[in-house]
């Protein structure tokens, strides 16, 4: 069954088209690769498929979206803002609660950013930083993620890491990653994007890193 299924979609900036007419559909339990060049139309089509998506959708843009005036812990919290009532939610950013407090800790833990709760978002490096977007997109626990080169920032073992945690925990996504061999290893489909066309679209079984190398 479609989880989301666009038809036609374009965008274009300043009257200049940069991405489609294109179209796709994403089944619930699909893991999708958006690889393609710098500039290619990767974050665009992201950002639009996100406009499209039911709400409960994880987002993990480029820029993170991190508040850097607010410790981790909150930044990490407002990945489930949406489900519960203000109130609770006000409470829970003034006087953490036990249990968010201890779901939040398990999770930063498994990232290796256990000693970091209290801090400013803003006082953490790139690689950090990214991880706790990270978090707040495993805690949020939606149906589907969208992820903008979620470990771009992350040294090996570690973005393998970090792979591993996001497509357990998301069974259907799609995830921009320069990285084909992570592409490779964390998909079951690899979408090439080109001038803001799909160039490709295959099962990742079927591909390797030197069928990708036209799309760069
Ligand atoms: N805010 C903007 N204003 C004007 N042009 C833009 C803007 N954002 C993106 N573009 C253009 O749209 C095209 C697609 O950009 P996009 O960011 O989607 O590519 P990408 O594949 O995600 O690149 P990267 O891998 O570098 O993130 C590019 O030609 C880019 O210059």
């Amino acid at each position: 069954m479609a989880i989301l299924a666009v038809n036609d979609l374009s965008a274009s900036y300043g009257g200049e088209r940069v991405l489609g007419p294109l179209s796709l559909s994403l089944a619930s339990g699909e893991r999708v690769a958006l690889v393609g060049r710098s500039g290619a139309g990767k974050s665009t089509l992201l950002s639009l498929l996100y406009d499209e998506a039911e709400s409960g959708t994880a987002y993990m843009p480029q820029d993170l979206g991190l508040v850097d005036t607010l410790s981790v812990f909150h930044n990490v919290y407002m990945g489930q803002l949406d489900r519960h009532t203000t109130l609770y939610s006000l409470c829970n950013l003034l006087f953490p609660l036990k249990k968010p407090r201890g779901e939040v800790q398990g999770i930063l833990d498994r990232l290796g950013l256990g000693d970091k709760l209290r801090e400013p978002a803003g006082e953490l490096s790139g690689g950090q930083r990214q991880r706790v977007a990270v978090a707040r997109a495993l805690y949020q626990q939606g149906s589907l993620l969208l992820a903008d080169e979620p470990v771009s920032a992350l040294d090996g073992p570690l973005a393998r890491r970090v792979m591993a945690a996001l497509t357990e925990a998301y069974p259907t996504s799609v995830i921009a990653l320069h990285d084909v061999e992570l592409a490779l290893a964390f998909s079951d489909r690899i979408i090439g994007i080109q001038d803001g066309h799909i160039a490709l679209d295959e099962p990742s079984a079927r591909l390797t890193a030197a069928d990708l190398q036209p799309l760069y």
